[in-house]
């Protein structure tokens, strides 16, 4: 059996005039996430630590952010591409891990939401994957409410356990 981990990192900044999608919700707030796609921070940290336990480089990479095709691109799809890469390979989901850091909107009563959509789009049990949110206390460019940041760490498993 062959086990692989990897992990992502992604920042947005937070605008007026742009919807918050995060974890696949759109989160009710007064301001949004800025980027070339929907800018889906969490799915983003996700498609990236995938990509790193694959060993394929990042999501810039497949994804390059000055390609029309990826303008506002729903970044839930994206992810789903990239999971079809890893199964191309034979692999399944062992565990996914991932923290949201935000000051506000409050996550907490979206996270299972985004749990099953990640669930879903990783051909995995909810249990498998877990979101969890932070405050950075007021603190730096997410305590300012300047942008949102993502983290993320997966499990990649090929191949059977042997007895
Ligand atoms: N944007 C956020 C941030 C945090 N939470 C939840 O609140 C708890 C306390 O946050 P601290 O930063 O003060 O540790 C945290 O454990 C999350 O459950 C949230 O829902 N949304
Ligand atoms: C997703 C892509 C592609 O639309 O654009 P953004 O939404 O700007 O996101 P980012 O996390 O900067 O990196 C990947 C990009 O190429």
């Amino acid at each position: 059996m062959m086990i692989r981990v990897g992990q992502g990192f992604d920042v947005h900044q937070l605008v007026e005039g742009r919807p918050c999608i995060i974890g696949g919700v759109q989160i009710p707030f007064e301001k949004g996430l800025l980027g070339h796609s929907d800018a889906d921070v969490l799915l983003h940290a996700v498609t990236d630590a995938i990509l790193g336990a694959l060993g394929l480089g990042d999501i810039g990479k497949h994804f390059p952010d000055n390609d029309p095709a990826f303008k506002d691109a729903d970044s839930l799809k994206l992810l789903e591409h990239v999971w079809g890469l890893a199964k191309e390979k034979g692999y399944r989901l062992g565990n996914v891990d991932a923290t949201i850091i935000a000051q506000k909107p409050k996550m907490a009563p979206y996270i299972p939401q985004m749990v099953d959509i990640i669930a879903k789009a990783l051909d995995a049990e909810t249990e498998q994957v877990n979101v969890k949110a932070t405050t950075t206390e007021q603190l730096g460019f997410t305590g300012r409410g300047e942008g949102i940041a993502a983290q993320s760490i997966v499990c990649l498993v090929q191949g059977m356990l042997s007895s």
